[in-house]
């Protein structure tokens, strides 16, 4: 579903992702981990397309990137570590605006936004403006947003931030549910415990590169998944 071959991106010089390959299949749950400044951001924002990179390609649902970047566009949702969304519209209106950019039909759309508004507890506020919106809302109508379209490959940047822990145990049930049936996620996080118990695959990044990478069990060894990733960071 997404292949990341040999990604390179430098700033002024220093490489912010060095050489970095992965692949992701449908049904991965595909946890991204790393210290601060560690690369995280720079491949997802490079794998989704907003961001240009030096060497190295992407292929996502067997296209690419650079090539038919609006088939990759299609099939993919990306929700940004501070989503950026339109203050001065309702939460229904950016809502609507996102399912007629993704042509998401009437019927479906309004069952969705019942659907996941209902679940992250947001049904009572989409008619508010978003500006009144709290950071935690905001990342709410920004989730919903991204799994308005159904897509084939959600990029999660940070997901959990900011939600209360009822809005994070569903988002964890809908995400689940999208891999159990064939979609694929790739989602960065700080919280180890998180992607401990819900990702089939792991990856760790240090410096820009790809030091672990392998099933959860793999990586986490007899360990816990905190205790080898840090053993992993020293190691290295
Ligand atoms: N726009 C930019 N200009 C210059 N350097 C940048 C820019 N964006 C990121 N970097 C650098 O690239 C490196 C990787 O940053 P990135 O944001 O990808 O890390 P991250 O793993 O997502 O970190 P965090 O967990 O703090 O969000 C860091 O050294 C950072 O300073």
């Amino acid at each position: 579903m997404l292949r990341i071959d040999h990604l390179t991106k430098t700033y002024g010089g220093k490489k912010a992702v060095d050489d970095v390959s992965l692949t992701i299949h449908a049904g991965d749950l595909f946890g991204f981990i790393g210290h601060n400044g560690a690369g995280k951001t720079t491949t997802i924002r490079s794998a989704v397309g907003i961001l240009d990179f030096e060497q190295g390609s992407i292929m996502v649902d067997g296209h690419s990137l650079e090539d038919e970047p609006l088939a990759c566009k299609q099939v993919i949702a990306y929700l940004p570590d501070n989503p950026d969304l339109y203050d001065y519209l309702t939460g229904i209106q950016y809502l609507s605006f996102i399912a007629d950019i993704f042509r998401v039909g009437k019927q479906e759309r309004e069952e969705r936004i019942a659907d996941y508004s209902k679940r992250l507890e947001l049904t009572a506020n989409l008619g508010d403006l978003i500006g009144s919106y709290s950071h935690g809302m905001k990342q709410k109508l920004a989730l919903i947003s991204a799994f308005l379209h159904k897509p084939r490959l959600l990029v999660l940047d940070e997901p959990f931030v900011g939600l209360d822990p009822s809005a994070a145990f569903r988002l964890k049930e809908m995400m689940k549910e999208m891999c159990d049936q064939g979609g694929a996620i790739f989602f960065s996080t700080h919280v180890l415990d998180v992607a401990e118990k819900l990702c089939n695959r792991i990856g760790i990044i240090k410096g820009g590169r790809l030091i672990a990478c392998g099933s959860t069990e793999e990586v986490r060894g007899d360990s816990s998944l905190e205790h080898a990733f840090l053993e992993v960071l020293d190691n290295d």
